[in-house]
This record gives C-alpha cells, structure tokens and sequence, in this order.
C-alpha cells in the first residue's frame, strides 16, 4: 500500500515473506502440541489404553452463531493451523513434563505412543481462508486415529477462533467506512497481550485494513507498517527555545539551508487573518513539537492537532508549517485528530485546508489527508456517515483487536463419526446439535453471480449440478424447504492436509485478503447490512435431513409419565 496518506514504510527487499515462514521457522513458538486443555491428554491416555488407537474418528469445526449481529463471518487462521500440523511432535522435554502431570501408574507406553506421534495418519479438509462462512458449516473437517484427532481440538480452536472474529470485525469496519478510506489498525497496545496483537495486526489486515502501527507485525507478515506520532511528542517541547536544529535543506539540493522556525512564524503572520485566529494564541511548544516532526520528516508531515486547540492552535500551526515546507519543495501529508466531534472538526479542517488551497492557488493543500483516531467503534463510524465528514483515515485499536461488541466466536470441535458409523450430540437447544457423519458442503450460486445457500450433504451423496433442481432443507425446522436451480456451484472443502504433508499452494497474506474481498463480493447486500441483516440459509440435502432426523429418534430416550 502506498497511498501516501500516512507517513508509511514499505515492506523491503529482504523481508522474510508468509510463505517462506511456513516452510521454515515458526511465527510463534507458543503454538506446539501442549498447547492444549489437560483433558485432551486424558483422553487420549484412555484412547490408548481402551485399544481406540486405531479407531478412525471424524470431527468437524464450526461455530453456531455469526458474531456482531451479523449474518456473516470470514474465515481465518487456516495458515497458522497448517504450520501447526507440520511442525506436530511431543518433544522429550513435553514427555518429561507430562510424566510429573500424569499420575505415576500412566504406563511407559503411552509416553512412547506420543514421543513417536506424527500426523501422518491425519486428513484435514478446510474451506479456503478469507472464505465468507456461515454458521453450522465445517470450516474444517479433520480425520485420522481418534486419539490424535482428539488431541488436536484445543488448538485448532484457539488458532481458528480469534482469528476469524477480528477478521470478521476488520471486514464490518471497512464495509462501515466504504472502499475510499484507508484503514489502520493501531491496537497493540490494548490488545489481549503480546499474541493477541499481533494476532490482531495480522487478521485485520485479511479483513480489509490498509496497515498496522504494529511494527513486528510488518516485518513477520510483510504488512505495510504507518503511523503518526503521539500527544507526549507535542508535550515534550514548551516553546520554540527547545528546538537547536533549525535549518532544513530544501528538497532541491543545490539550494542553501533554510530556517524552518522563522519560516514557519512569517507564515503564521500571514495566515491569521485568513484562519481568523490570533497567532498569540497559538501554543509555541506545539508549533516546536511541528516543526522538530517536519524536519525530521520533510517529506512525510502529519501533525497531531488535538493536543491544545484544534481550531486555534493546531491547524494554524499546522498550516504554517506545511506552507514552509511547501517554500522549500516539500508537500505535507495532513493531520490526525484524536479527541472532540471528529465530523465537525474534520468538516472544519477541510474547510481551513481548501481556504489555503484556494487562496495561495495550492490545490493539492485542499486534499491533505484527515486522520481519526479515540475510541472508534462500528456505530462511530456509520454515526459519522449519517452526519457528514471529511475523514479520509480511521485509526482504530481498542474496539478493533478486543472485539469489544463480541468477544469470542464460539467455534467448536464436534465428533460426527467414528469408523463410518455417524455420532451425534443431542441437545435441548437446536443450536447445539451436532449435524452427524462425513459432510460435503456446496456453495450454490445464483445468475447473478450472488451465493443462494451452503448446501450440506452426505458424504455419498452426489454432487449437485449447475442448472439441476436441488432441494435445500432447514437442518432442523421441517416446514423450511425450497427448491434451488443454481447457475453454478462451489465446492467448499477442499483437501489441505494428506499423509503429513500440505497438499494446496501455500496462500500468500495477500492471496487471503483478495479471497475475503471476492468472497464477500459475492454475499448479496442485504445479508451483509449493518442493521438487521438478512440470514444466510444453510440447508442440508433431503437425504442428510433424514439421516439425522432418523439417527436423532434412535438416540433420544422415550420418556414415560407417571
Ligand atoms: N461526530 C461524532 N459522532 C459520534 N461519535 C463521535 C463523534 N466524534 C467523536 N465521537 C466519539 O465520541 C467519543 C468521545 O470521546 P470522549 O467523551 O472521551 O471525549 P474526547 O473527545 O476524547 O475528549 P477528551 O480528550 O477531552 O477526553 C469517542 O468514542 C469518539 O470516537
Ligand atoms: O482509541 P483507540 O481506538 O484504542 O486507538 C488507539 C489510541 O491509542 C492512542 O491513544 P493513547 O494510548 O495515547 O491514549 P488515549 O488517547 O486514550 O489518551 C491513540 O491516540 C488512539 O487514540
Ligand atoms: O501512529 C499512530 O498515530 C498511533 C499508533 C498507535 C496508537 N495510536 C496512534
Ligand atoms: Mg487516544
């Protein structure tokens, strides 16, 4: 991204990429096989002893409900999952450690079945990443030895979960601010700690942010890093005696150095009139701070505005400094504002910068770019929308990476089959029932190009057609049918894991972030609204619908009344 709009810095040469992360070292040590509950190495010990080593399991994960109030969600965190499955051994310093947590009559066996666990055995199909899912669909459909696949529950989710809320929440804010403005994440330093951050950083760029101030961030993912600079800057010079360096170099070399400070003072002279301010008022300390920025910065000037008064002291001092810069060949990039109204104040900004461009005939100072930042939420910014602004970036962290509104997506991990024979959860809430046995899922499209509904089935089932008659039944509510012609159909699992090794292209960042765009393209408006939006359908293949329904009758218990 280069835009210009913030001062930014784009990725080098030699920086490592995605892709070759996931061939060599690891993003995050943190995600090994003992990253896990304790009751999955139970269970697997009573696996093993129960002879199940070999029972062919298999689970799907998914989640119940689309976060936000909302009626989609974007997958994310396949990557991470696949890196995960690679690098899948129980170190000797693992086995050691379980040996003080298991209790002392666990046999010697076991810690040998796990020292020479690989994953060899394990399948795993998965919708692709940045995909736009829905709830009750697999996102992963993993298969192999139950003890193994059971052990792999925990993480999975932790590495699904998080991933695909803050993509999904990163998606709802750039669908809030529309495609002209630029988005950046700025919440490292309120996220969920350190992994949460860059978790953050990363998956909010999947869904559709422009860049991060998270500097590890840009580097392990190639993510373009930009910032501004911070109120403690402006409050760190009291007046323009702090300032030693005064001399800038104009942009053409061959000229002589020029003083920035007596520069920036004439300007503020002259503009007073036109910005109907006193330059009295103006505080010193922050025209120091500006200028200090600007020469360090002479191409990239973006001045924090709010630190005193936006309208009397940080604009004119602004402008002044931006017009000097301007003397000396140099265009400035804008301003952020980071407390009060930000609709007024940018609308009055605007105004402020297209007086200057109009009256010194600089069109280019009426486009100067109006970041905002503080505590800016989804409803903020369709908020602002309604009432008018001039805001051209948004600079978003807490709501953002803490997914304040929803803090967690609820993906589960479910057994739906062990060695062919289909599994089933009952449960008194609908939501909770576990659709059983090995699915396939289609994605039905429209002639418009639009998704109609994800179409689950019975793993022997055949396909559905482009063009063919299909009929997509509610996987619980008997009345809820339709019948489906589609212009063309999506398989949605595809196989990513087979015999130990990855066995689809590895999908660069950018790669996913164009699939989220696509993907998400191709939802129809009104499933995607902000307020009441229109759910998806999900449906099941008549025969899946009476396989479960069926599976459901055997396995509920008949109540008597007395
Ligand atoms: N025009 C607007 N419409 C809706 N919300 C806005 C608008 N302008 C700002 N906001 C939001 O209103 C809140 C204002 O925050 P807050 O009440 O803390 O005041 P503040 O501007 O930060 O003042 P101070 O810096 O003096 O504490 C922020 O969450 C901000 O995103
Ligand atoms: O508001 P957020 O969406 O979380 O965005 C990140 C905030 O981080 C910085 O604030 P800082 O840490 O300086 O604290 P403050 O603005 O809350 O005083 C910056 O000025 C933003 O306001
Ligand atoms: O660069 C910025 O302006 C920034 C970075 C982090 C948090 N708040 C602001
Ligand atoms: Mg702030």
């Amino acid at each position: 991204m280069a835009d210009g709009t913030v001062s930014d810095h784009k990725p080098g040469e030699i920086r490592r990429t995605f892709s070759t992360l996931s061939t060599g070292q690891d993003q995050n040590g943190v995600v090994q096989p003992l990253l896990t509950d304790l009751y999955q190495i139970t269970m697997a010990y009573a696996h093993w002893k129960s002879e199940k080593r070999t029972d062919h399991a298999v689970f799907d994960l998914y989640f119940r409900k689309n976060p936000f109030r909302g009626e989609f969600t974007i997958f994310a965190g396949l990557h991470e999952c696949l890196k995960f499955f690679n690098n899948y051994t129980f170190s000797k310093s693992d086995i050691d450690y379980l040996r003080t947590i298991l209790p002392p009559s666990t046999e010697e066996g076991f810690f040998q079945y796990l020292s020479d666990m690989d994953l060899s055995q394990v399948t795993m199909y998965a919708i692709p990443e940045g995909s736009v899912v829905f709830p009750k669909v697999p996102l992963l459909r993993v298969e192999g030895p139950l003890p193994i696949v059971q052990l792999l529950e925990t993480t999975l989710l932790t590495l699904v979960n998080y991933a695909s809320l803050v993509a999904t929440n990163a998606a709802r804010f750039r669908m809030a601010a529309g495609p002209g403005k630029s988005l950046l994440e700025f919440g490292l330093r309120r996220a969920q700690g350190p992994d949460g951050g860059l978790s953050a950083s990363k998956y909010c760029y999947i869904g559709g942010f422009d860049g991060t101030s998270n500097v590890l961030a840009g580097k392990l993912f190639n993510i373009p890093v930009k910032g501004t600079h911070a109120h403690a800057f402006v409050t760190s010079f009291t007046s323009l005696d702090d300032l030693k360096n005064r001399m800038l170099q104009p942009a053409d070399q061959s000229k002589s150095l020029q003083n920035l400070v007596e520069m920036s003072q004439t300007w503020l002279d002259r503009i007073e009139g036109l910005l109907e301010i006193l330059k009295e008022e103006t505080h010193k300390g922050e025209l120091a701070s500006f200028i200090s920025y600007a020469m360090a910065f002479p191409t990239g000037f973006l001045a924090l505005v709010d630190t005193y008064d936006v309208l009397r002291s940080g604009i004119p001092n602004f402008v002044a400094v931006a017009l000097s810069l301007h003397d000396l060949g140099y265009k400035s990039i804008g301003i952020r504002l980071d407390s009060g109204d930000l609709a007024y104040l940018s609308l009055r900004a605007r105004e402020i910068f297209t007086k200057i461009a109009d009256k010194y005939n600089l069109p280019w100072f009426a486009k100067l770019n109006i970041v905002a930042s503080n505590d800016i939420n989804e409803e903020t910014i369709h908020s602002l929308n309604q009432q008018g602004h001039s805001i051209d970036t948004y600079g978003i962290g807490t709501h953002l990476v803490t997914c304040q509104r929803q803090p967690a997506l609820g993906c589960v991990f479910k057994l739906v089959e062990v060695d062919g024979v289909a599994r089933m959860k009952l449960s008194q809430d609908m939501e909770k029932m576990t659709l059983p046995g090995k699915k396939n899922v289609f994605r039905l499209y429209g002639h418009d190009g639009h998704a109609l509904v994800d179409l689950m089935m019975q793993e022997k089932e055949e396909a559905p057609s482009p063009g063919q008659r299909v009929l997509c039944r509610h996987p619980f509510e008997e009345s809820k049918r339709a019948y489906v012609i589609p212009a063309s159909v999506e398989p949605l699992l595809k196989k990513y894991w087979f015999e130990g090794k990855i066995c689809q292209p590895v999908q660069s960042l950018h790669d996913i972030k164009s699939r989220m765009e696509s993907s998400l393209r191709s939802l129809r408006a009104d499933h995607k609204r902000a307020l009441n939006p229109t759910p998806y359908k999900v449906s099941v293949t008549a025969g899946l619908y009476q396989f479960m329904h069926d599976l459901w009758l055997h396995n509920a218990p008949i109540g008597e009344l007395s």
